[in-house]
């Protein structure tokens, strides 16, 4: 199924954005040699309806704020289109940019680095006003002192500055600076995530009953999934640059299908201690975009990263092995800390029981039991464990991936139909078939 297809609202779309790319160059030397690419954005295609809210959820660093800077071309992308209202605001010049920004609005994460600390609320919101030459100054307050009581402040607020109010008030008042433009599409980047939980709440549904009034869109961008299945219509599941599900909210919390979505409703915090933390979600950080793994970028993680075929691993053995694979290829073995570990003096004298405990501290560290369950698999790893500690890695390394290498790491899936209404990108659904999967604890 193509990603366009797939990633589209039923209605017309306001915003249309197709295989959007920003990448940074890494640059080095006095000539600014362009060494690598920091691929922040890596391809991403979806689209939001009039009246329509789309979340874009993600852990840190998986894009997503660069991805609405690109959309409002704050940035400007390397490659792709985004069509609003028809239009492809990336060929815009001066005039027609300013234009669109009367249109589309941002509302960032911190309220306090958002206003003028010199100026007063009402100041603030009739800003806009100024630049794009709306009203007479007495016209624009008025408009300010309207609009703080639409977003449940004080006409009256408008003579007070940022310090005198809450970061839930700042927030209200930074949505009514948005508002007074009359835009058509609000990008919200973590709008609550710097507030409250009590103040969040009240935050979230002051956005609702806007968007209600004023027939709004909303791009919203968070990493926490629950305040997203609150707010969203649609949600996009965003990882190191590239959409890897999309659907719509109760389809793909009910029913999620890339391993990564589920991870992140793992990691949901719930009110039972016992089933809480991240623990049951994800391990290790998102690797670094100008160096992304090869394949499925989530396969150096991934708790379901499919088996190489002629083995049979319990699938918690395989990510041990996967996990040695993946610690070999991004920073190799520190053979000479394993030495020491176990209190060796040097390579010669080290003795085959003390080599053995360096292969066993090897599966310690990397969550390999001391027995496959494959005896064939057990065969191969003791190998290449004995390679390592005898420092033979490359040995070991090309061992292993002769091996144990899997389609996941070997080509790139696209998003693709699961059987479920809605397309994920993961080689789990490449003969089209849905993974029923318990639903998360949230
Ligand atoms: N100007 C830049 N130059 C180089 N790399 C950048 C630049 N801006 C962002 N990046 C990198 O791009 C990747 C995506 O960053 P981005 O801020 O878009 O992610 P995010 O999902 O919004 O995370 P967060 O919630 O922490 O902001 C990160 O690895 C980041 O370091």
């Amino acid at each position: 199924m193509s990603q366009q297809l797939s990633t589209s609202t039923a209605r017309e779309p306001l915003l249309e954005v197709r295989n959007l790319k920003k990448h940074y160059p890494i640059t080095q030397g006095l000539l600014n040699k362009e060494v690598g690419r920091v691929r922040a954005v890596d391809g991403i295609s979806f689209d939001i309806a009039p009246g329509e809210t789309v979340g874009l959820v993600g852990e840190s660093g998986c894009g997503k704020s660069t991805a609405a800077e690109s959309i409002l071309r704050l940035e400007d992308p390397t490659e792709g289109s985004v069509n609003f209202d028809g239009e492809d605001i990336t060929t815009y010049n001066d005039t027609e940019l300013k234009r669109f920004r009367r249109e589309a609005q941002m509302i960032f994460q911190n309220p306090d680095s958002s206003f003028d600390p010199r100026m007063t609320m009402g100041e603030s919101i009739s800003e806009p006003l100024r630049i794009h030459n709306v009203g007479p100054r007495e016209r624009r307050h008025e408009i300010a002192r309207n609009l703080l009581e639409r977003v449940g402040l004080n006409a009256d607020d408008a003579d007070r500055y940022p310090h005198e109010l809450s970061g839930g008030q700042k927030q209200r008042v930074a949505l009514a600076r948005a508002l007074v433009v009359n835009p058509r599409l609000i990008v919200a980047d973590e709008p609550v995530s710097a507030l409250d939980v009590s103040v969040q709440a009240e935050v979230l549904s002051l956005l609702q009953d806007i968007q209600d009034e004023f027939d709004l869109s909303i791009l919203f961008i968070s990493h926490d999934m629950s305040v997203v299945r609150e707010v969203c219509d649609r949600v996009a599941v965003m990882y190191l640059g590239k959409i890897v599900e999309i659907g719509d909210t109760e389809s793909l919390f009910e029913n999620p299908q890339h391993p990564y979505t589920r991870a992140l409703l793992r990691s949901i915090p719930t009110v039972d201690l016992d089933s809480r933390g991240i623990d049951a979600g994800l391990h290790g950080e998102v690797p670094n975009p100008s160096n992304p793994p090869s394949g499925c970028n989530f396969h150096s993680r991934c708790p379901e990263v499919i088996q190489p075929e002629g083995y049979e691993f319990e699938q918690e053995n395989w990510r041990g092995v996967m996990n040695l694979r993946v610690s070999m290829n991004e920073h190799g073995v520190d053979v000479d800390g394993l030495r020491e570990f176990v209190g060796v003096e040097d390579d010669e004298s080290a003795t085959a029981a003390e080599r053995e405990r360096m292969k066993d501290e090897l599966r310690r560290e990397h969550d390999i039991p001391e027995q496959l369950t494959s005896s064939a698999a057990e065969s191969v790893l003791d190998e290449a464990l004995d390679d390592i500690v005898r420092r033979n890695l490359d040995d070991a390394r090309s061992l292993l991936a002769d091996e144990f290498e899997t389609v996941c790491e070997q080509s790139e899936p696209d998003l693709m139909d699961t059987g479920t209404g809605h397309p994920a990108a993961c080689h789990l659904h490449a003969d089209g078939v849905a993974q029923t999967i318990e639903p998360a604890d949230d």
